[in-house]
């Protein structure tokens, strides 16, 4: 049993000081003991959730050789289309049962950065698709950094310690489709939707987890089922936030499991948001995390190579 608690974030951006520290208390202790919370009144309205699970649908329903025209060899999966089975967890020899679209950071406020950026694919064939995810990801990248500032006072750092990392940050917006399983018998061994991973960002805003098949694995290395309410976004630490801690809040390990047998013929949508900060971001650790009895575990590093290397390891780099 693993206790993944469900905090109200309007009691962190509304709250009085006694409520935002007590806010700022819990998720710091949800993070360092198992790395997920639930996130309840996070401001995301249901009609939006709706709208976007609506078009996603319609996306995935498009015929491959449409999809197809979006996977743009050269950008690393990190915008458009991702077919079938292209990203492999890492110690995995089967690719995950899924395909997905990524959206990235739209920068209006400095050239440079934006020059940085590939520019997102938009849909053709389905214009509110573009405009719904824009909205999304907009409104997860403040909550994000809402949650940020939180996390920041629990780790005796200024509030707005991550506010200018995160500005303009290389923050993704994965639309996932884990498509039906026609043909089980055909599977091989270690096929799954998700193979066990951690994530690589910051921190991880997920809509949609209320679906069966998330888990997370228990320190006593046990799969635990993530359960959350309908709209509730599920959240949890990224290498990059666990690595600047010193490993005090943890990336912990999950991943989505096939459904039953006779379930194997529906579809599972689930959006991650993937927060990351601007690739010039150190994510030397903090000095706070260290001491005698905490010795410094990682080299420094900043945030853009860190991608990198990671998104090799997993196939969508070559
Ligand atoms: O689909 C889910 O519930 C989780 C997806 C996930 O862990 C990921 O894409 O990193
Ligand atoms: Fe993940």
């Amino acid at each position: 049993m693993i206790n993944i608690p469900r905090l109200d974030l309007n009691l962190y951006t509304e709250g009085t000081s006694g409520e935002r520290k007590q806010f700022s208390d819990e998720i710091g202790k949800a993070f360092n003991e198992t790395g997920f919370v639930t996130i309840t009144n996070h401001g995301l309205d249901k009609q939006l959730i709706d709208k976007l699970y609506e078009d996603i649908t319609a996306l995935f329903a498009l015929p491959d050789e449409v999809k197809l025209k979006y996977e743009i060899p050269g950008l690393a999966g990190q915008r458009g289309y991702t077919g079938k089975q292209k990203e492999t967890a890492k110690g995995f020899t089967a690719p995950d049962l899924k395909e997905f679209w990524q959206i990235g950071q739209t920068v209006t406020d400095d050239e440079s950065l934006k020059a940085e950026y590939p520019d997102n694919l938009t849909v053709g064939e389905l214009p509110s698709f573009n405009e719904t995810t824009l909205q999304v990801y907009k409104k997860l990248e403040w909550i994000g950094q809402h949650l940020l500032q939180a996390i920041a006072v629990y780790l005796n750092l200024p509030e707005s310690y991550f506010d200018g990392k995160v500005h303009n940050g290389n923050s993704i917006l994965r639309t996932l489709h884990y498509f039906p399983i026609t043909n089980p018998d055909a599977l091989p061994d270690d096929a799954v939707r998700a193979g066990a991973h951690e994530d690589i960002n910051l921190i991880t805003l997920l809509i949609g987890a209320s679906a069966d098949g998330l888990e997370v694995l228990t320190r006593d290395n046990d799969w635990f089922p993530v359960k959350a309410h309908g709209e509730d976004l599920v959240v949890n630490v990224g290498d990059m936030l666990q690595r600047l801690t010193n490993n005090q809040l943890k990336s912990t390990t999950h991943r989505v499991v096939n459904p039953p047998r006779e379930l194997m013929k529906n579809s599972r949508y689930s959006v991650p948001f993937f927060l990351h900060p601007k690739a010039d971001m150190s994510l030397a650790c903090l000095p706070q995390c260290i001491d005698a009895t905490h010795p410094k575990q990682y080299e420094d590093i900043t945030a853009g190579a860190y991608l990198d290397e990671r998104l090799r390891e997993i196939g969508l780099k070559k």
